[in-house]
C-alpha cells in the first residue's frame, strides 16, 4: 500500500540524552472527541495529538454537526457537545484517512443514530478487516453494509433500536470492545463484553470520566444504553506507542540515557516496557501520579546490553502497536528473540510481520516470519533502502534501526508517520538521532 512521499534518512549518531515529550496519545486523544461530541456541555481536552487520524476523528465530528475548536498550538481542543441525541447526517461520507480506531468506533457510535452514514478512508483502511466490528453489531440489531470481504466502505442504515448484547470478542480488541461499548450507550439494556486477554481500557475510564456508569468485573466491561455524558476535562498523556521508539533507540544505543516525561503507564498499554526489560533493558518509571484518571509516569532508559527471549504471549495485546519497533531491539540483541501468538499484525496498516521481515532482511539481519509471529537472530545490522508502505510505525521502527546500522537507513513512504507523531523527525533530533529527510538525489 504505497503512499508515495516523503523519505528519511537515518543514520548513526552519538548517545542519547536529556529529555522529551512525545505528541499526546492517539487512542485517548479519539476517544476524548468522541465523547466530548455526545457529551452535554463543553468538553477541553489538553495535550491532544494533532496527527492525522486525530484530525480525521475531528473532522467527522464537524460533518456531523458537532463544533471542535483547534487543535491549537497549545495541544488543545474545545468540543461543544450536542448530547446524546443531537448528531447531524453528514452530507457525504466520512473520510476517515488511515485510521483503523475512527472508523471502528464510529461504526459502533453511529449504529443506532437516526440517519445512514458512510465510512471510507485510505488505501490501508479500505483492506482492513471491519466484519469484527459489523457482526456484533448486526447481533444487535445495527444495518452496516460493507465492501466485497467485509472491507470498507462501511454505510451504517440508521433509524434502528439495538438491544444490548453479551458478547465474546473472538480476537483482543479494544477498537471492537468499545465500538460495541459505544452501540451500548445507545441499546435497550446491558451491553456486556468479555475478552481474551485484556486491551487498553481507555473507553471503559473515560466513559467513568465522562460520568457514565460502566462495570466491569474479571475480563468484562458493561454499560446500560439510555444514559447521558457530561462533559469534562481530559489531560491527554503522552502516547507510549510513541515513547516507545526511544526507549528502544535509548536501549540499542550505549551511552544513552534519557527521559520521557509524562507517558501514560496505564497497564493496558505497558507491555512494550515489560518486554524490554525481560530482554534486560534499564527503565524506571519515575513520578508516577494519575491525570484524569490515566496513570502517568516519566520514563527514564539508559543503555544496555539487551538478549533475546520468547515474548509471553500474554503481553501481546499490552504491547500490540509497539512490535515494529521491538523487532529492531530484537535485531539488535544477543541471541534469538520469537513472537507467537501475534497474527492480528497482518491487518493493522500493513503486514507487518511480513513488511518487517522484508526491511530487516534488507539490512542483513536473519527474521523468519510465520504465520502469527516472527524469529529474529540478533547480529549486526548493514545500511540500505526499506520500503515501510505508508505504515507509520514501519517508517519509526527503522528510522532507530539506522542509529545502529553500519551504514545509512533510507526509509520510503513516510508521509504517514503524520498520523501518530507530526514532527517525528525533529523529535528524534532533539533527543540525539541522526533522522533527516532525504535530499533530492537520495529518493
Ligand atoms: O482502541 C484503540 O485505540 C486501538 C486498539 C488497537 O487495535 P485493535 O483493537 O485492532 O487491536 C491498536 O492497534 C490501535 O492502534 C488503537
Ligand atoms: C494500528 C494502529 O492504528 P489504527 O488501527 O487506529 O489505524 C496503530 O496506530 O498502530
Amino acid at each position: 500500500m504505497s503512499t508515495g512521499g516523503r523519505t528519511l534518512v537515518a543514520e548513526r549518531g552519538g548517545a542519547l540524552g536529556g529529555s522529551l515529550r512525545v505528541p499526546g496519545d492517539k487512542s485517548i486523544s479519539h476517544r476524548a472527541v468522541m465523547l466530548g461530541a455526545i457529551a452535554d456541555g463543553t468538553t477541553v481536552v489538553d495535550g491532544f495529538l494533532g496527527g492525522a487520524d486525530n484530525r480525521a476523528t475531528i473532522a467527522a465530528f464537524r460533518a456531523l454537526g458537532v463544533a471542535v475548536e483547534g487543535p491549537d498550538e497549545n495541544h488543545r481542543v474545545v468540543v461543544h457537545g450536542v448530547g446524546r441525541d443531537g448528531l447531524r447526517a453528514a452530507e457525504g461520507p466520512l473520510d476517515l484517512g488511515n485510521s483503523g480506531t475512527s472508523m471502528r468506533l464510529l461504526a459502533g457510535l453511529l449504529a443506532a443514530q437516526p440517519f445512514d452514514t458512510t465510512l471510507t478512508g485510505d488505501a490501508s483502511l479500505t483492506r482492513r478487516p471491519m466484519r469484527r466490528v459489523t457482526e456484533p453489531l448486526a447481533t444487535m440489531g445495527a444495518v452496516i453494509e460493507t465492501g466485497a470481504e467485509g472491507t470498507p466502505p462501511l454505510t451504517i442504515r440508521g433509524g434502528r433500536v439495538l438491544t444490548g448484547i453479551d458478547y465474546a470478542l473472538p480476537v483482543a480488541s479494544a477498537q471492537v470492545k468499545s465500538a460495541l461499548l459505544l452501540a451500548g450507550l445507545y441499546a435497550q439494556g446491558t451491553t456486556r463484553v468479555t475478552e481474551p486477554a485484556p486491551t487498553r481500557d481507555h473507553t471503559e475510564r473515560m466513559l467513568a470520566g465522562f460520568g457514565y456508569a460502566v462495570e466491569r468485573g474479571d475480563g468484562w466491561a458493561a454499560v446500560t444504553g439510555g444514559g447521558r455524558l457530561t462533559a469534562a476535562e481530559v489531560d491527554v498523556p503522552a502516547d507510549i506507542s510513541s515513547a516507545a521508539f526511544f526507549l528502544v533507540a535509548a536501549s540499542i544505543i550505549p551511552g544513552s540515557e534519557l527521559v520521557l516525561e509524562h507517558v501514560g503507564v496505564n497497564p493496558t498499554r505497558t507491555g512494550v516496557i515489560e518486554i524490554l526489560c525481560l530482554m534486560g533493558a534499564d527503565i524506571r518509571e519515575e513520578n508516577p501520579r494519575e491525570v484524569g484518571g490515566e496513570p502517568v509516569a516519566d520514563l527514564r532508559v539508559r543503555a544496555a546490553e539487551l538478549h533475546g527471549i520468547d515474548i509471553p504471549e500474554a503481553l501481546v495485546p499490552l504491547a500490540i502497536d509497539e512490535f515494529p519497533v521491538l523487532f529492531i531491539a530484537a535485531a539488535a540483541a544477543r541471541g534469538t528473540t520469537r513472537l507467537t501468538g501475534a497474527r492480528e499484525l497482518r491487518v493493522k496498516e500493513s503486514d507487518r510481520i511480513q513488511v518487517m521481515a522484508d526491511g530487516l532482511n534488507t539490512l542483513g539481519v536473519v527474521a523468519e516470519p510465520a504465520e502469527d509471529g516472527i524469529t529474529i537472530t540478533g547480529g549486526p545490522l548493514g545500511g540500505g533502502r526499506v520500503a515501510s508502505h505508508g505504515d507509520h510505525r514501519i517508517a519509526m521502527a527503522f528510522a532507530v534501526a539506522g542509529a545502529v546500522a553500519d551504514a545509512p537507513v533510507t526509509i520510503t513512504d513516510c508521509d504517514n508517520v503524520e498520523t501518530s507523531f507530526p514532527d517525528f523527525a525533529g523529535a528524534a533530533r532533539a533527543a540525539g538521532l541522526a533522522v533527516r529527510e532525504a535530499g533530492p538525489d537520495e529518493y
